[in-house]
């Protein structure tokens, strides 16, 4: 895996494939499976079930550009279709440790962009063109709610920081499971066992 570049990083194109959602020049690339979603789903058995296979869920593909104070990040994230337990394929959401905002540009597929800040939830719809704004001190998750791959690119101060505790602890507000008229959004609940 290519790491992020050493300072100073030097102006730079970066392209990407548009089939794979893979970043050249490459940074790091993450790859989440479903075994790496403890918790995540509300319905436990079905995440269980769904372990025999352990397929990918997202993959997140970054440019060479740091996470580091002053630099602007970016990254291509691909959220394959699928529903575990009727909740469609989503990320693990996070706030970022500082209060920092981010940018989401729609790039394939039909998504959405759930937000939370403690008391409101919050639903964007995205698609090809959409752009996403997450301000500052609100948790963000993407959530796949179409049949084909959706991707999107993120573009973060490189000083945010994950923090994935305050999802856990405070959870996201609503929960995205298919319904008969598009996607449902339901009170969140915190998984059970
Ligand atoms: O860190 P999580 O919640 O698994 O999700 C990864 C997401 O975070 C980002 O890296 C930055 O917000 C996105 O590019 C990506 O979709």
């Amino acid at each position: 895996m290519p790491p992020f570049a050493t300072p100073p990083v030097p102006p730079m194109h970066v392209g990407f494939d548009d089939r794979s959602g893979g970043m050249s020049p490459s940074g790091p690339v993450l790859v989440r499976r479903m075994s790496d979603l403890r918790g995540l789903y509300a319905d436990q058995a079905a995440w269980t079930a769904a372990l025999e296979s352990d397929d990918v869920v997202y993959e997140v593909a970054s440019s060479p550009v740091p996470e580091l104070e002053g630099e602007l990040p970016q990254s291509i994230t691909t959220i394959l279709p699928g529903r575990v337990g009727g909740e469609f394929h989503m990320t693990k959401g996070h706030m970022h440790t500082r209060p920092r905002g981010e940018i989401y540009l729609g790039l394939s597929g039909l998504g959405g962009l759930l937000l939370f800040d403690g008391e409101r939830p919050q639903w964007i719809e995205m698609r090809p063109g959409s752009i996403g704004y997450i301000p500052p001190h609100w948790a963000h998750r993407s959530v796949n709610v179409g049949d084909e791959p959706y991707r999107f690119l993120a573009v973060y101060p490189g000083d945010s920081g994950h923090d994935y505790g305050w999802v856990a602890e405070h959870g996201m507000g609503h929960r995205v499971f298919h319904g008969s008229g598009g996607p449902e959004l339901r009170p969140f609940t915190f998984p059970a066992g």
